[in-house]
């Protein structure tokens, strides 16, 4: 059966539009907590504004019906003038200031996303659904207007509209309370209007483009990275490509047309509506004036009042709908970040662990208990129940009846493997195409967890250290070499320039075989890997790119090393020497090779064949041989393919 994807409501956050408002204003104040005072004065000035000139026209025509005097009147202009210019300065300062404000703290948002996808399990960046969230996180983060920069702009406004509608509600309280309430019901209608458009657009159209805009994104990340822009061209994949990106349109397309329907019938309701609320508002006031004495100056008042109110109200009820929609977008951003990692998890190491937890707080020193005290504390309070490494230089490692079968597939990877790993051995796995050896390395690193069984070091289950500290007990090397844009020296040591050690880099460099390489740059260890960031940088050749990883493997010296083929691109005899080589320069380290080639890994302690997800046969290379199976039979074939090519080569 195939495995399936996590059901999507189990990971998704549904939180309220208030308490995502509170989380949004809480990480922004945070991080920069002058907008404090700031949003607070902005929502007195602004309110001030707008009512400054709602009561200069009464006040003006009370003069004029008054007989007042014309110097009285000029003094009252003057005056109004003077502070609106002074409330206008203000305001200016305060927008700017806010504006690259929330823009700073819109950017530790998108640090926290960018942490969380440099953190997150290796398993999830195969999962379409993490790789959605992780995209709507992104759009989450991606704009001014967008979830959590639009929610920061629509607190602010939020708080403004509030100050103004409280203030011109106790005007129109002082003619007609009934007034407030019919202008509310009436804005409601308006606002219900918009918000439910505002959510059935973003399920209908926004959410169910995410996975084109997935689509779209890796496309146009195909088509720009170097690294496919050699097949691109030679085999004239450019057609092929654009043809799929505009398949991907058309589909997006029609969702969009239909957004665009939504929003056209929601907009000419909501012009009706407005005329109905103006006709009630004029024949109320005009019927105050004919018939209850209300006086020309008033009159003035209460209408620009009653505007301001309805405007005010709809803004805010506008703003609503529109923070309802960014509520989604953080939800979005929530979710995300707050990815079950371990979900994969079988409820009987959940038990195991709470378990252990007990034991480890019986067994742990009290500066243990303290460190997972304070560090409980850190991770909000979460149950942090993951044991310390052991503190020994021996690792054994147990396969226990170990399974996995990859999302989506039908097939098990790896199947009922049993397996241990003795410390300070050497171990070979070797195996057809497809058999299963990358699997097996990926999980004895922890990149997937079993989908059945378990894997223990020095019989714990290591699902029950933290991930990232279990991390450190290896240093891999993999088939394909990823460079980065940085110094060779920082390709190595894969640590910052402060934290980076180039004389032992430039060492280990030396030792895996690129001492001719480094001496031919100008500016040795320090000269830029790729051209994407540095003009002058340079590309390295495939076999440079392998003998740089296994470089990375030296210099991060830990206790276990893994090479998963990084030989490939050299001949069978240049690998049997690299893998011997290599051996002797990590000692008695314990090291899992692998590889196509028997003659490469015939000097190891012990050889897993692999097939078809099992281990067919173990021993060491006598003991195989011995047994005539199915290694002695792939390495007879090997031996003599590689004597043809002797032959040749001589002839
Ligand atoms: N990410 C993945 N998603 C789905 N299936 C995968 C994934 N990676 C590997 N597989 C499948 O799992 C099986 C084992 O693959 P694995 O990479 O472990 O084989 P291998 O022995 O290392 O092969 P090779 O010698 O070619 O590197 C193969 O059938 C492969 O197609």
């Amino acid at each position: 059966m195939k495995r399936k994807e996590e059901e999507e409501d189990k990971n998704k956050k549904n939180y309220g539009m208030l308490t995502n408002m509170i989380y949004v204003m809480k990480g922004t104040f945070k991080y920069q907590k002058p907008l404090i005072p700031f949003l607070f004065f902005d929502a007195v000035v602004q309110t001030a504004m707008a009512f400054i000139w709602l009561v200069i026209p009464k006040l003006v025509i009370d003069q004029i019906m008054g007989n007042g005097s014309i110097s009285s009147l000029l003094k009252v202009v003057l005056i109004a003038s003077v502070i609106e210019l002074f409330f206008l300065a203000f305001h200016q300062y305060v927008q700017t200031q806010m504006w690259w404000r929330f823009i700073y703290a819109r950017m530790e948002f998108i640090m926290q996303r960018m942490r969380k996808a440099l953190t997150m399990n290796y398993e999830k960046l195969e999962n379409p659904k993490a790789l959605d969230y992780m995209g709507k996180a992104e759009r989450a983060t991606g704009g001014n207007m967008n979830g959590i920069e639009g929610m920061m702009h629509s607190a602010n406004d939020l708080f403004i509209s509030v100050a103004k509608i409280i203030t011109s509600a106790a005007v129109m309280f002082t003619l007609n309370p009934a007034m407030i309430i019919l202008m509310i019901l009436l804005s409601l209608v308006h606002y219900i209007l918009i918000d439910v458009t505002k959510r059935r657009d973003k399920e209908l159209c926004w959410d169910k483009l995410a996975p084109d805009f997935r689509k779209i994104y890796y496309l146009d990340q195909t088509t720009k990275n170097f690294e496919y822009a050699k097949d691109i061209r030679l085999f004239g994949m450019k057609d092929w490509l654009l043809g799929k990106q505009t398949e991907i349109h058309k589909k997006a397309h029609a969702k969009i047309v239909a957004s665009k329907n939504r929003w056209l019938k929601c907009g000419i309701l909501n012009q009706i509506l407005g005329a109905i609320q103006d006709g009630i508002l004029y024949a109320w006031l005009i019927y105050a004036v004919l018939y209850q004495g209300l006086t020309i100056a008033n009159f003035t008042l209460y209408l620009g009042t009653v505007i301001t109110f309805i405007k005010t109200l709809s803004q805010v009820l506008d703003n609503i709908a529109e923070t309802r929609k960014q509520s989604l977008e953080v939800n979005d951003y929530r979710t995300f970040l707050e990815l079950e990692e371990d979900a994969m998890e079988d409820n009987r190491t959940v038990y195991d662990r709470e378990a252990n937890k007990v034991k480890a707080c019986n067994t742990s020193s009290d500066n243990d208990r303290q460190r997972e005290k304070t560090k409980d504390k850190k991770t909000n309070s979460k149950v942090n129940t993951y044991r310390k490494l052991p503190m020994t230089d021996r690792y054994e490692f147990t396969f226990e009846h170990v399974s996995f079968q990859y999302l989506g597939q039908e097939n098990y990877a790896l199947n009922d493997v049993d397996l241990t790993l003795k410390s300070g051995k050497k171990l070979a796995v070797v195996g057809l195409n497809g058999a299963g050896k990358t699997t097996f390395i990926k999980l004895l690193c922890r990149l997937y967890e079993p989908t059945t069984g378990r894997i223990l070091l020095n019989g714990v289950d290591i699902r029950e250290y933290d991930r990232k500290e279990y991390y450190t007990i290896f240093a891999p090397v993999f088939q394909n070499v990823e460079c980065f844009a940085f110094p060779i020296a920082e390709n190595v040591s894969m640590k910052s320039p402060a934290l980076t050690d180039c004389t032992k880099a430039e060492k280990t460099l030396i030792l895996a075989g690129l001492e001719e390489k480094i001496s031919s740059l100008e500016k040795g260890v320090k000269t830029e890997l790729l051209k994407v960031l540095h003009d002058d940088g340079i590309d390295l050749s495939g076999g440079e790119k392998q003998k740089l990883a296994l470089a990375r493997a030296l210099y991060k010296d830990a206790k276990v090393v893994v090479l998963d083929e990084p030989t490939a691109a050299l001949d069978a005899l240049a690998e049997y020497k690299q893998y011997m080589d290599f051996d002797k320069l990590i000692g008695g380290k314990t090291a899992v090779y692998i590889s196509h080639r028997l003659s490469s890994t015939r000097f190891c302690d012990a050889i897993a064949m692999f097939a078809d997800g099992k281990i067919v046969e173990y021993g060491t290379h006598e003991e195989l041989l011995k047994s005539n199976g199915a290694y002695a039979n792939m390495y007879e074939v090997q031996a003599q393919y590689y004597q043809e090519k002797e032959v040749v080569f001589d002839a």
